[in-house]
């Protein structure tokens, strides 16, 4: 071959260019004759301004061991009608240096310059700054095909050494990139008239079988298989194209479901790529008219076949893959929309994904500091070519591009993308390995197989084959597992770490509890200690109180009732002398007993001054009661005594009526922490003078009281005296004592309202009203029972009456005295005839505040009682005044119907003793035919 000579500078000055060297400018190598320099048809010399010196740069010599990746160009020929403005195919050999100039001046931006390179020039109307070159110049491809150049051509230079690494046991990889409708579909398929790649592939391996079968029996077997894979919607499917059954499913690296066809021979397995290619999902562009919309794979399987008749071994799957790739789209220039814009972003992600991988493996192997970037797991398409996008096995790329100025970004991009692919580096012994690991899983697999089919005995010797074989596998994945694992342990150890300091954290925040229980628990134990120390307290307290209410109640008292003598029925009248003294005791500071004894001497002295007094005094019933009430509290001993006055009813025999005189005791409050001298300071003496007697004796009601001064308050109930005087007696009494005795009623009646506020059941029995009374005013739980009471239940029973049917017809009194008075003589008598008095009620104050209503109709009531005793009109007049409180308890408790017709009644006695006797008798059975009310 001639040498490169210089070519002389042409008259014109030319055209700024860019010349772009790839790979990039190299320190020039030491000048070499050029009349020495056998030019190459692959030189990697490019079209320079100083060509000469560029042709002369040798190629890197391979090494032995690897392999550079293989990419060749192909420039589709420009259509009829733009052909003439083609730019002439370059011939080897010829005068390159005017063909930038003629494809400058034409329609085509890209010509080839050599045999491996070619020439990018920007068309004029795409270009911005004219300064600056415009021609890049890409050089080092495998080959570079003109637009002329034949489908055979193609397949020699680029698919017969791939058919003959496959034939020879290795895998291949062709994949044809470019633009839409740049000829790949073309160079792949090819026509009937004009076959492409794969028909070619396929005559040359059943020309090789063909010529093998003439030497020596077929030791090989092959079987095809076609694939697309196309978007749907957001994703990814592949399709089987050889078969109508259902999607494939991609399993790292293999498909599951993919039929894979026997092929037999050449006119069968052309047949069968045609089908296949029929199938495939196309559709019209304004690029292509029959643009293809998926990634289309082909994959010839060679299967070797022993020299064991009896059995066939797979000692090679060499699998030659051949993949047409939908070519890039400009939505400009293709107008898709809608689902054909879908299928356009789709197709240009796969062929990003797969530039990226390229582009990965490539800096990985310039540094290998960079990690080996898993682009792969982007896309269905490299993820199935996994192991030819990381260099494991040999692939071969052609790209595809037009030479025509329209199309000058897309074969731009496209060489400026996939030039520097050629300096990928293909190990074999990647490829080895590979090789291995998929014939030891193809071992795995045929023993399973045969596992399923042999008898269980003959397993345990299998057994231990297949784990030899799986060792061996595990060998080789291991390799790429240590670097998973590797990283897998870091971040187990870290997460162990987290959790230790976390659980550790955890255990002493419940220590931290644990040991606040244990408190909170001592703590509680001790509260319940102290709750039944306390408890225990409390019950010795009681005990004590206990012993001390027993022996206060052993100190009481006794009652002296004073024996109710039956009266005369025959006598008339007698004055019901009533006295009653309510005698209130402080208690001695030291003693309460001292006091309770004291009381007892004035009551004797009482006692011996109404015996002295007893000729003109008949007293025939005394009844003396007593009856200490104690309170105590828990603060401390409080005693309250009521002490209830002896009231002495002297009642002086007449002829015509009984006299009862009955005594009742009062009980008093008393505050054992009063200033008590401890001095007797009782004395209670309740005289009640009447004269009954025909000899003008008069009976004397005599109450002394003798108090002292720190009594503060003192309560006395007397119980009503209800004692049949006769009209003399009556007469006779003394106008003094009774004024006093009304003014003392009064006042104690409204002082007690005034200051109490104790309520009283209405028409309780008297025994019930006596106790309710008791606890509402000493708060004690001692029921008091006054003698007075006992008598006239007495009485009651003897004349064969309930008390509770008494109560209507009886006159009730009720007077409560704030003893604060030094001497309160008071008498209450009343002219019921010889009916036996009967105590209906204690005191009840709030009777008489709850009923002022009545009072206008008690003040009448009492001025017809007063009238029955009352001599002259003044003097019932200042009583009626002075018993209005007590005239009111009175009405609470009969109603005025009755009340008029006792009263009348009274007033018919008041003219005969004989017959008062009758009225008493009367009153007696109104008393029986009353009916009883109860609350
Ligand atoms: N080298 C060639 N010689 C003659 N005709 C060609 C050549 N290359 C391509 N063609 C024609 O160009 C048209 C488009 O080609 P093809 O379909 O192969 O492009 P493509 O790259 O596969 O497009 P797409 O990527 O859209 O499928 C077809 O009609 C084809 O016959």
């Amino acid at each position: 071959m001639e040498p490169v000579a210089a070519p002389p500078e042409p008259a014109s000055p030319p055209p700024p260019s860019t010349v772009r060297r790839n790979p990039p400018r190299r320190a020039r190598p030491p000048p070499t004759p050029l009349a020495s320099a056998k030019p190459k048809p692959s030189s990697r010399s490019s079209f320079l301004q100083d060509e000469a010196a560029a042709a002369s740069i040798p190629a890197p010599p391979p090494s032995s061991q690897e392999e550079r990746l293989k990419v060749f160009l192909r420039i589709r020929p420009v259509p009829d009608r733009d052909r003439c403005k083609a730019v002439a195919r370059p011939m080897p050999g010829k005068d390159l240096r005017r063909k930038p100039k003629q494809a400058a001046g034409g329609d085509l931006c890209l010509v080839p310059t050599g045999p491996n390179s070619v020439a990018l020039t920007v068309p004029q109307s795409k270009l911005v700054d004219p300064k600056r070159g415009r021609t890049e110049v890409f050089d080092g491809f495998s080959a570079v095909f003109s637009p002329d150049s034949t489908q055979l051509d193609i397949f020699v230079q680029v698919m017969n050494p791939l058919v003959d690494d496959f034939l020879g046991g290795k895998s291949g990889l062709l994949v044809a990139m470019g633009p839409t409708g740049s000829g790949k579909t073309h160079t792949i398929f090819g026509s009937p008239r004009n076959p492409g790649i794969l028909p070619l592939a396929l005559r040359q391996i059943f020309k090789a079988q063909d010529e093998n079968k003439v030497a020596s029996p077929p030791a090989r077997s092959f079987s095809l298989s076609m694939f697309e894979i196309l978007s749907e919607g957001k994703g990814e499917r592949i399709l089987d194209l050889l078969s109508d059954a259902a999607e494939c499913v991609l399993q790292q690296s293999s498909i599951k479901g993919l039929q894979e066809v026997p092929l037999s021979n050449l006119a069968d397995a052309e047949s069968l790529a045609s089908r296949g290619m029929l199938k495939r999902s196309t559709a019209a562009t304004n690029a292509n008219s029959n643009s293809s919309r998926s990634q289309c794979i082909i994959t010839i399987h060679g299967v070797h076949k022993s020299s064991d008749a009896d059995s066939e071994h797979l000692l090679s799957n060499a699998v030659l893959t051949i993949a047409d790739l939908a070519g890039a789209e400009r939505e400009r220039k293709t107008g898709n929309q809608g689902s054909r814009l879908l299928e356009s972003n789709f197709i240009n992600n796969t062929s990003m994904v797969f530039g990226l991988c390229l582009r990965s493996l490539l800096e990985h192997q310039k540094n290998q500091k960079k990690p080996l970037e898993k682009h792969f797991k982007n896309s269905m398409l490299t993820r199935y070519l996994r192991d030819y996008l990381e260099g494991r096995k040999k692939m071969t790329l052609i790209l595809n591009v037009k030479p025509a100025n329209d199309d000058y970004l897309d074969t731009s991009f496209l060489l400026r993308q996939a030039s520097p692919y050629m300096k990928i580096n293909l190990d074999d012994s990647s490829d080895l390995i590979s090789q291995k690991r998929s014939n030891a899983s193809l071992i795995c697999q045929e023993n399973k197989k045969k596992r399923k089919v042999q008898k269980p005995e003959v397993l345990g010797v299998e057994r231990k084959e297949n784990i030899e074989t799986d060792n061996i596998a595990k060998v080789s994945e291991d390799d790429a597992q240590y670097k998973f694992l590797n990283s897998e342990l870091r971040r187990v150890s870290r997460s162990e770490a987290i959790m230790t300091n976390f659980a550790r954290a955890l255990w002493t925040v419940l220590k931290q509890y644990k040991h606040k229980l244990l408190e909170s628990e001592n703590a509680a134990e001790s509260m319940k200690q102290l709750i039944r120390d306390q408890y225990i307290q409390i019950v010795e307290l009681k005990k004590e109180l206990e012993v001390l209410n027993s022996c206060c109640s052993c100190k009481h008292i006794p009652v002296i009732e004073d024996t109710s003598i039956d009266q005369d029925d025959s006598v008339s009248s007698g004055q019901a002398g009533q006295s009653l003294v309510s005698l209130s005791n402080k208690p001695n500071l030291g003693s309460y007993d001292a006091s309770v004894d004291n009381f007892h001497l004035v009551a004797e002295e009482v006692l011996k001054e109404l015996k002295s007094h007893g000729e003109s005094v008949s007293c025939d019933t005394s009844s003396i009661s007593f009856i200490d009430e104690q309170e105590q509290s828990f603060r401390g001993l409080k005693a309250e005594k009521s002490c209830c006055a002896d009231a002495f009813g002297p009642m002086s025999h007449t002829e015509e009526g009984n006299t009862k005189v009955e005594l009742h005791a009062i009980h008093k409050k008393l505050d054992a922490s009063e200033c008590f001298t401890g001095q007797t300071s009782a004395h209670a003496g309740g005289v009640t003078p009447s004269s009954s007697h025909s000899d003008n004796q008069s009976n004397q009601s005599l109450t002394e009281h003798h108090m002292l001064p720190c009594l503060k308050t003192e309560r006395v109930s007397l119980s009503p005296q209800f004692t049949s005087c006769s009209k003399k007696a009556t007469i006779e009494q003394s106008e003094d004592e009774i004024e006093e005795l009304s003014k003392i009623i009064l006042e104690d009646i409204h002082h007690d309202v005034n200051i109490r506020e104790v309520k009283h059941p209405d028409y309780l029995s008297s025994s019930q009203q006596v106790s309710s009374d008791t606890e509402d005013v000493g708060s004690s739980q001692s029921s008091l029972e006054l003698p007075g009471m006992v008598a006239s239940q007495k009485k009651l029973e003897e004349l064969d009456l309930e008390p509770e049917r008494c109560e209507p017809g009886v006159v009730n009194a009720t007077v409560e005295c704030a003893v604060g008075h030094s001497q309160a003589p008071e008498q209450m008598s009343d002219c019921e005839g010889r009916v036996p008095c009967l105590l209906k009620e204690i005191t009840c104050p709030a009777k008489a505040s709850k009923a002022p209503s009545k009072v206008s109709e008690a003040e009448e009531a009492a001025d017809k009682k007063k009238e029955g005793f009352t001599s002259s009109p003044e003097d019932t007049k200042k009583t009626r005044r002075r018993l209005q409180p007590a005239a009111a308890m009175l009405l609470k408790e009969f109603p005025g119907a009755d009340f008029d017709v006792d009263t009348r009644r009274e007033e018919r006695g008041k003219s005969s003793s004989s017959v008062a006797a009758g009225r008493s008798d009367a009153l007696i059975r109104v008393l029986k035919a009353r009916p009883v009310r109860r609350v």
